[in-house]
């Protein structure tokens, strides 16, 4: 399995969230990378740089004018004598008009992002792209006959919609990813969810569509971010009514119910009978983590990953969340060595 990573990821550093009511530096900073990085080494597995792609890449998901608000924003911001990180101060929910885009930069910026978590500073843009440029590179590499390959992405991406970013994410990295195998002629693509908070961007991306499943186990948004997506009653409309299924789990979830619920999914998977796979590894859903609330253990990991194997299909393993800077490499390192029948 090889390793997509680009060291621009760091240029995506500096900002604060609003964490609980207070301005907080960020949990998801740079240092997770890498020891992220450092732990797939340990493994000695082999990690490449990213290749470039055309911007028209990621309009295959994203809106153009969303790519170059995130694209520009930061400069703009400067512009106006103005430093630091942005976060927004307003957004359009109900009873606001969200039929028209204002032109001020604070606007824009409410209109677009649905957190006040997800600084943009001066180095955001390009390394989002960067982790774009990974997902992508990644599925290229599986497209190209790799059985599988992990895009060390960072910023993260899973949160980030077709014109929405939010929940430190950005551009939709395993959405991406999904697309090009689609573009490069892998007629269903399957999307693993398995982060701890739901993937609302992916699903949105793909909510219309039945050539891409989407699933997601997560924590239930009745109590856990995003909050207000990742209902178990949400399936798809259209030609996609179907082809989205979430399992919202309780805090407190540990292994037992999250690996019943790991089955369900797998067999969905399996009924869909996809010719590719793309895994949105989160492994916030660790008992250590800072900011989230299962209860999954060290030894589960390699488990997940060797339950992904099962399903032998060609799989791209795109990074997501997880906080636990100290364990965050063993715990994605484990995963992959699962998937490699080396655990
Ligand atoms: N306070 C915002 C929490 C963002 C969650 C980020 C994450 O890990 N998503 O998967
Ligand atoms: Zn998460």
């Amino acid at each position: 399995m090889k390793v997509v990573h680009s060291p621009l990821h760091a240029r995506h550093d500096g900002g604060k969230e609003l964490h609980r009511g207070e301005l907080v530096p960020c949990f998801e900073m740079p240092v997770r990378a890498d020891y992220i990085l450092k732990a797939v080494e340990r493994a000695g597995l082999e990690v490449l740089e990213p290749r470039s792609f055309a911007h028209e890449s990621l309009l295959r998901v994203h809106d153009a004018a969303f790519v170059e608000f995130l694209r520009t924003a930061h400069a703009e911001w400067r512009s106006l004598g103005k430093q630091g990180f942005m976060l927004p101060s307003g957004f359009p929910a109900r009873g606001l008009r969200r039929d028209h885009i204002p032109s001020g930069i604070n606007g824009r910026m409410g209109y677009y992002a649905f957190d006040a978590s997800t600084p943009i500073v001066e180095g955001t843009w390009d390394a989002a792209l960067a982790a774009a440029h990974c997902a992508l590179t990644a599925a290229a590499l599986v497209a190209e006959g790799e059985k599988s390959a992990y895009a060390l992405c960072r910023p993260p991406g899973h949160h980030a919609g077709h014109a929405l970013y939010g929940g430190y994410c950005f551009l939709n990295n395993a959405a991406l990813a999904a697309q090009h195998l689609r573009d490069r002629g892998f007629a269903r693509v399957a999307v693993l969810d398995v982060d701890y908070h739901h993937g609302n961007g992916t699903q949105d991306i793909f909510w219309e569509r039945s050539d891409v499943l989407f699933v997601s186990i997560h924590a239930t948004p009745e109590t856990e971010y995003p909050y207000f997506l990742g209902y178990a009653d949400e399936r798809g409309a259209g030609a996609g009514e179907g082809y989205t299924l979430n399992l919202p789990l309780p805090r407190g979830t540990g292994w037992k119910e999250y690996s019943a619920a790991l089955g369900a999914s797998l067999d969905a998977i399996g009924t869909f009978s996809p010719e590719a796979l793309v895994v949105s590894l989160g492994v916030d859903t660790y008992e250590g983590d800072p900011i989230s609330a299962f209860k999954l253990a060290q030894e589960h990991y390699p488990l997940i990953g060797q339950r992904l194997a099962g399903l032998k299909l060609p799989t791209v393993f795109v990074q997501e969340g997880g906080y636990a800077v100290d364990e965050i490499g063993t715990n994605v390192a484990g995963v992959l060595e699962g998937f490699l029948g080396r655990r």
